[in-house]
C-alpha cells in the first residue's frame, strides 16, 4: 500500500511488550517479503524497459511500518531488538506523501538521464556510454578524441542534473531527519554501527597513501614519455581524461604505458577469450563455476531465465550499468548487465556473481537480515573471488594463458596490472562520498558543488579537469552512484576488506607462497569458512563476523600492503632513480598556458609523507 502496510494500531502498553513486537515482526515478515517482491519486480521492470508507464509502477509500491513505534529498551530478545532497530529506518518513505512522490520524480529523472543520455558525433552517429564511450576513453590515445568523450559526457549527464541535484540534497535530508538522523550523510555512515568510522576511514586512507603516491608519480612519468611536457607536469596533477577511464577511478587500460618492463608484455586475455569464441553466457557460467568448484551454492533456473546478460537488440531503452537483484522470494537472483566479450567484463561479472552468492546464502534468513554484515561486506565478496580468478594460476588452469609467466620481471608486470584496478581506485572511492557527505551536511553549499569537486579530485586522486570547469557543470553527477543516490564508501572499505578476505580464504585453502600467487578455485576449505560467514547476512554486528573469517574484529590494511609488497619495492627505487616528486606540489590546474589556481594546497598533502623534496625514500 502506498506510504504504509496496512495500518495496525498498538494500545500504548502492548509498545512495552515483546511478544507484541514478535507477533508484529511474524505479521512484518510475511507481508513485507510480498511488497519488497513487487517493488523489485517493479524496478526489474522499469530499468530493463525504461517507459513513463514502468516508472509510475516502480514508484507506487514503495512503504514504511510502524515498526518505529515499538520501545525497545527493555526487550530481551537480540534478534527482535536487532530487528526492530533495523525497522526504524523506512529511509525516504519516512516524507510525507506529496514530497515522496516529488522525490521518486526527482530520483527517477536523475537515473533515467544517466542511462539514456549519449554523446553525438558531428555528422555521425550518437555514442552511449556503454559500450562505446567506455571503448574510446579504454583504447583511444588520441587525447583530443579522449577529451571529446570526457567532456561530452559531463555536458550529456551532469549539466542536465545539476539543477535537481540541489532539490535532491533538500528532500534527501528532509527524509533523514523524519528518521531520526543529522542528514542524509549520517544515515548512510549508520549501516556501519560505528560511531568512529569517519576517522577509522581517514586512518585507513593515510596508511595507503605512500602506496598510492608512488603509483602516481610512476604512471605520470609513464603518461609524460607518452604524452609530452605540454599535458603532463612531472610535478603537478594528471590530467583526468588520460587515464584509460571515464572517471579515471581505474587505470587499468593504459597498463600498455605503463609497464614496468615493456619487453615482457603479458597476455591479451581480451584477443584469447574472443579467439576462444566465449559468448556472455560462458562468461556467467565460468564465474559460477568458481563459486560451485568451492562447495558454494550454484544459481536457480529462474536466473538464467530472467537474468539481462545483454543490452537487448529490440530497441527497449535500458540502464546498462550492471547489478545484481535479489527479489526477497528465496529463488528469483537476477544479473543485469550489458556484457562484452572482455577480460574486465569477466571480472565484472565475478563481482556480481559475488552478490548473487550473499543473497543465495542468507536467503532463508529473515527479510529484515537479508543483507550484507555491512555494505563493504557485500562489495568484497565478489571481488575477492576477482583476485584467485585474475592469478596467472588460475587463468592457466582455466585455458585464458599459454604459461604461467612466473619470472621476476612478469611478476612485477602482473602486480602492476593489479594496482592499476586496485590501487588507482583507493582515492577515487574515499573522495566519492567524502563529497556528498560534505552536501549533504552543508560544509559544501550548492553554488560551489563542481569548484569543491575538483578540489577533491586533485587533493585525494592528485587529478585535474583537462578543460576548465565552472559552476555550470556538475561533474560529479557524470559517475553513476551520484545520478542514481547509491552510497559509494562501502567500494573504499571493500578495498581493504578484499585482501584481508583473500590472506584468511588462501590460509584456509592451505595456500604456501606469496599471496598474489593465490588461488582459491576448488577449496572446499575456503569454501566453507565463506559460507560461514556469508550466510548470517547482517544478523550479526560486523566486527564479529570478520573475526569469524580472519579472526581480527578490526579492519586491516595489513594483507593489502603483503600482497603488494614486492610492486611497493619496485616502485620506490624506480621513483628514486627518476628523481620523482611524490604528490603535486605544482597543484595548479594548466590549460594551454592559462593556470586555473585552486585553493586548495596540494603541499598540505605532502606533510603525509614528509615534504617531497626528500623524494620517495622519504616514504
Ligand atoms: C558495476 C558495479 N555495479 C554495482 C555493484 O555491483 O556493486 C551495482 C550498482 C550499485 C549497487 N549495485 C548492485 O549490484 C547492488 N545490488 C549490490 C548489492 O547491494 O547487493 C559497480 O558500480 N561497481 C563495481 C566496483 C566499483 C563500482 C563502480 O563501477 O564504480
Ligand atoms: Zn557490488
Amino acid at each position: 500500500l502506498p506510504g504504509q502496510l496496512t495500518p495496525i494500531s498498538f494500545s500504548a502498553d502492548q509498545l512495552y511488550n515483546e511478544t507484541v513486537a514478535k507477533a508484529f515482526l511474524e505479521f512484518y515478515e510475511r507481508t513485507a517479503q510480498v511488497v519488497w517482491n513487487q517493488f523489485m519486480a517493479a524496478a526489474w521492470n522499469y530499468v530493463t524497459n525504461i517507459t513513463k508507464k514502468n516508472q509510475e509502477e516502480m514508484h507506487t509500491l514503495y512503504f514504511g511500518t510502524r515498526a518505529r513505534m515499538f520501545k525497545i529498551a527493555n526487550f530481551q530478545d537480540s534478534d527482535v531488538k536487532r530487528m526492530l532497530s533495523k525497522l526504524l529506518n523506512v529511509d525516504k518513505a519516512a516524507l510525507p506523501k506529496e514530497e515522496l512522490r516529488e522525490y521518486n520524480e526527482i530520483l527517477a529523472y536523475m537515473e533515467t538521464t544517466y542511462s539514456m543520455a549519449q554523446v553525438c558525433l558531428n555528422e555521425g552517429p550518437c555514442l552511449p556510454l556503454e559500450p562505446d564511450l567506455e571503448e574510446v576513453m579504454a583504447t583511444s590515445r588520441d587525447q583530443k578524441e579522449l577529451l571529446w568523450a570526457w567532456q561530452g559526457w559531463r555536458d550529456a549527464v551532469g549539466r542536465q542534473l545539476r539543477m535537481t541535484f540541489e532539490r535532491y540534497v533538500q528532500l534527501s535530508n528532509k527524509a533523514a531527519n523524519l528518521n531520526g538522523y543529522q542528514d542524509m550523510g549520517a544515515l548512510w555512515r549508520s549501516k556501519y554501527e560505528s560511531d568512529t568510522l569517519q576517522e577509522d576511514l581517514e586512518q585507513l586512507f593515510q596508511e595507503l597513501q605512500p602506496l598510492y603516491l608512488n603509483l602516481h608519480a610512476y604512471v605520470r612519468r609513464s603518461l609524460y614519455r607518452f604524452y609530452g611536457p605540454e599535458l603532463i607536469d612531472l610535478r603537478g596533477p594528471i590530467p583526468a581524461h588520460v587515464l584509460g577511464n571515464m572517471w579515471a577511478q581505474s587505470w587499468v587500460n593504459i597498463l600498455d604505458l605503463a609497464l614496468p618492463f615493456p619487453e615482457k608484455p603479458p597476455e591479451d586475455i581480451t584477443k584469447i577469450m574472443q579467439g576462444q569464441h566465449w559468448k556472455p553466457e560462458k562468461m556467467f557460467q565460468e564465474a559460477e563455476k568458481f563459486f560451485t568448484s568451492m562447495g558454494l551454492l550454484s544459481t536457480p533456473p529462474e536466473f538464467w531465465k530472467n537474468s539481462m546478460m545483454e543490452r537487448p537488440t529490440d530497441g527497449r531503452e535500458v540502464e546498462c550499468h550492471a547489478s545484481a537483484w535479489d527479489f526477497y522470494n528465496g529463488k528469483d537472483f537476477r544479473i543485469k548487465k550489458c556484457t562484452e566479450v572482455t577480460i574486465e567484463d569477466l571480472l565484472s561479472i565475478f563481482h556480481q556473481m559475488g552478490h548473487i552468492q550473499y543473497f543465495l546464502q542468507y536467503k532463508n534468513l529473515s527479510v529484515i537480515f537479508r543483507a550484507g554484515a555491512n555494505p563493504a561486506f557485500e562489495e568484497a565478496v565478489g571481488s575477492v573471488v576477482t583476485l584467485s580468478a585474475s592469478s596467472h594460476k588460475h587463468l592457466l588452469n582455466r585455458g585464458l594463458l599459454s604459461q604461467q609467466h612466473q619470472d621476476k620481471e612478469e611478476e612485477v608486470n602482473f602486480l602492476m596490472s593489479v594496482a592499476l584496478e586496485k590501487i588507482a581506485f583507493i582515492p577515487f572511492a574515499y573522495l566519492m562520498d567524502l563529497f556528498r557527505w560534505k552536501v549533504f551536511d552543508g560544509t559544501i553549499e550548492k553554488d560551489v558543488y563542481n569548484q569543491e569537486w575538483w578540489n577533491l579530485r586533485l587533493k585525494y586522486q592528485g587529478l585535474c579537469p583537462p578543460i576548465p570547469r565552472t559552476e555550470e557543470d556538475f561533474d560529479p553527477g557524470a559517475k553513476f552512484h551520484i545520478s542514481a543516490s547509491l552510497p559509494y564508501i562501502r567500494y573504499f572499505l571493500s578495498l581493504v576488506l578484499q585482501f584481508q578476505f583473500h590472506e584468511a580464504l588462501c590460509k584456509a585453502s592451505g595456500h604456501m607462497g606469496p599471496l598474489h600467487r593465490c588461488d582459491i578455485y576448488n577449496s572446499k576449505e575456503a569454501g566453507k569458512l565463506l559460507e560461514d560467514v556469508l550466510k548470517l547476512g547482517s544478523s550479526k554486528p560486523w566486527p564479529e563476523v570478520l573475526e569469524k573469517m580472519t579472526g581480527e574484529t578490526k579492519v586491516s590494511t595489513k594483507a593489502l600492503m603483503t600482497y603488494f609488497k614486492p610492486l611497493l619495492n619496485w616502485l620506490v627505487t624506480e621513483n628514486v632513480r627518476q628523481g620523482e616528486i611524490l604528490g603535486w606540489p605544482d597543484f595548479s590546474c594548466s590549460f594551454e598556458g592559462q593556470i586555473l589556481a585552486v585553493d586548495v594546497a596540494g603541499p598540505e598533502l605532502c606533510h603525509v609523507t614528509g615534504s617531497p623534496a626528500a623524494g620517495p625514500q622519504a616514504v
